[in-house]
């Protein structure tokens, strides 16, 4: 069996990862050896059959006697390590989901619902290093893919609702504490049916100027948004929005890249991205292929009629959370001409976003 060493996994990915690797029976498969940064020597946890203690993830000798590595650490530790590790001599595979090395020539960045012709062309290049995309691309591949796949796309412009937990728990908690101080600032006047909405409006607008939360968002996020997400870079776009291209690009292999640019919002859902799309296709195609199409991509689209009452109801954070389905909807032909086409798509952004490429990665190797 192949001994996996597993960094990150008590994080959020971490932890959405463990789940999902044991729900599909991963740990009967691999030789689980769990590390840490902060915790060597403490037991290791009850996961996977594990024994013994938890390894030091700064030491070179101990990460060498891994096959694979599955980092979910972040981009810090990959940066510190990853190149001391290689430097030692070490030539197993190097599974993560930090951007660190998303774009470097020898690395690939991991769909393989999408781009498994990628990844295969990849490993038998003698390819070691497998990186998880941002999540936003992930989940707009995963949702349109196929309109890609058949060559029907001119350009994409891509705007984001995402969702707090891209940034990480603190975030995610830094959003329910804002919406806890929000309500609070109003409780007893939302107890009184006769108060006025005007004066708790009011009220509401000072309490998140003045009072929400910002230490992790910046910027109040309770009951309001944020339009930039991620550093800022030269040319006005944001790296978030830079990705867009950037990463699309790689993951489909493109020779000749394909515009994809929007704006990237950061809005208060807890865990589901959510991408508003104006595809501009190469060619007049009847609606009804393009869904036949969009449903052909892989077996979680989860298509949703262009239909207000299944919408309100299906393609929401509050139905989509959680769960693999990738929804895609609002599919229509758009008032600029007949090959223009809306789309609105959503999905966890902690499973397709982050977890799952990375453990269907660890597969495809162990299936090698
Ligand atoms: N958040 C996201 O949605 C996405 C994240 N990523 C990448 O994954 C990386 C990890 O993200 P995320 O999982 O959100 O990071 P977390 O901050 O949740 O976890 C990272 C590490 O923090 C340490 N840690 C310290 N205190 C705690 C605690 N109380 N509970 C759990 N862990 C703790 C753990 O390392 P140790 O055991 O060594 O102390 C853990 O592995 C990101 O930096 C990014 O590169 C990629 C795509 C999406
Ligand atoms: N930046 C993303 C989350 C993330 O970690 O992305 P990346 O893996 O590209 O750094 C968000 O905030 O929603």
């Amino acid at each position: 069996m192949k001994k996996v060493g597993l960094v990150g996994w008590r994080g959020m990915v971490g932890s959405v990862l463990m789940q999902r690797m044991q729900e599909e029976k991963d740990f009967d498969l691999i030789e689980p050896v769990f590390f840490t940064t902060s915790q060597a020597g403490q037991p290791a946890p009850a996961i996977g059959g594990a024994t013994g203690t938890l390894k030091d993830a700064k030491s070179i000798d101990d990460l060498k006697a891994m096959d694979i590595i599955i980092s979910c650490q972040g981009g810090d530790y990959t940066t510190e390590i990853f190149g001391k590790l290689r430097a030692a001599g070490w030539n197993g595979y190097w599974i993560d989901a930090a951007s660190t090395l998303r774009m470097e020539d020898d690395a690939v960045i991991i769909l393989d619902p999408v781009n498994r012709g990628v990844i295969d062309a990849a490993l038998a290049r003698g390819v070691k290093n497998y990186i998880g995309g941002n999540c936003t691309n992930s989940i707009l591949l995963m949702g349109v893919g196929a309109l890609f796949r058949e060559g029907l796309v001119d350009w994409v412009s891509s705007m984001t609702y995402q969702a707090a937990s891209g940034g990480g728990a603190n975030h995610m908690r830094e959003l329910l504490k804002g919406m806890g101080v929000v309500y609070g600032s109003v409780a007893d006047e939302l107890a009184t049916p006769a108060s006025a909405i005007l004066d708790i409006d009011r009220k509401v607008a000072q309490t998140i100027r003045s009072d929400v939360p910002t230490e992790y968002f910046g910027a109040p996020l309770a009951g309001g948004l944020i339009p930039w997400i991620d550093k800022q870079l030269e040319n006005g776009q944001s790296k978030e929005e830079w990705k867009g291209q950037a990463e699309v690009n790689k993951i489909l292999g493109n020779a000749t890249p394909i515009p994809v640019d929007g704006l990237c919002v950061r809005i208060g859902a807890m865990r589901c991205h959510s991408l508003a799309l104006t595809l501009k296709l190469n060619k007049n195609l009847p609606l009804a292929e393009i869904e036949s199409i969009i449903k052909s991509g892989n077996q979680w689209v989860k298509w949703v009629p262009n239909d207000r009452e299944v919408t309100v109801k299906e393609l929401t954070p509050a139905s989509i959370t959680g769960g693999l389905e990738v929804g895609v909807g609002r599919v229509r032909k758009l008032n600029m001409g007949p090959d223009y086409v809306s789309a609105f798509v959503i999905g966890d952004q902690l499973l397709w976003g982050a977890a799952e490429p990375l453990r269907r990665m660890l597969r495809i190797l162990l299936e090698d």
